[in-house]
């Protein structure tokens, strides 16, 4: 099976979640394609010598180019750790982004917890599973 893409995604205040995160699951995620939004995909990036291929940062797109990976089906996971507490000036964009996931099915994770759960799902990483995609 190719490589599964991931995205990983975290507001400011989140960062450092999600990068530690990141170490703590580094095995797995070198095995992945990854990508993530301009500041996030800089930083995991620059921490940990991962291969994250950038898109715009956030609130200038960066959570739209990631929404059309799941429109055009190139996206198998959405690590997002958004910020509950503090809002965002492209709250629109954020919340586009998980309809998208809902909308195709696409597993997301927003805090660590569950993003703990699904990187270490054998299904999730099972060659065989592929989530069931609505029939439009
Ligand atoms: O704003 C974001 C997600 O909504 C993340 O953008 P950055 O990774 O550029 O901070």
């Amino acid at each position: 099976m190719g490589k599964l893409t991931l995205a990983l995604v975290a507001h400011d205040h989140k960062k450092p979640e999600l990068l530690a995160w990141v170490k703590q699951h580094i095995d797995v995620l070198k095995q992945c394609n990854l990508v993530g939004t301009g500041t996030t995909g800089g930083l995991i990036a620059n921490e940990t010598g991962l291969e994250v291929t950038r898109y715009k940062s956030g609130p200038l797109g960066g959570d739209q180019q990631i929404g059309a990976l799941i429109a055009e089906n190139k996206l198998d996971a959405l690590f997002f750790f958004w910020d509950p507490l503090n809002p965002a000036p492209h709250d629109p964009d954020v919340k586009a982004l998980l309809r998208l996931c809902s909308v195709w099915n696409v597993p997301v994770a927003c805090t660590p917890a569950t993003a703990d759960l699904v990187i270490t799902s054998p299904l999730f990483l099972s060659p065989d599973y592929k989530p069931v995609k609505p029939n439009f």
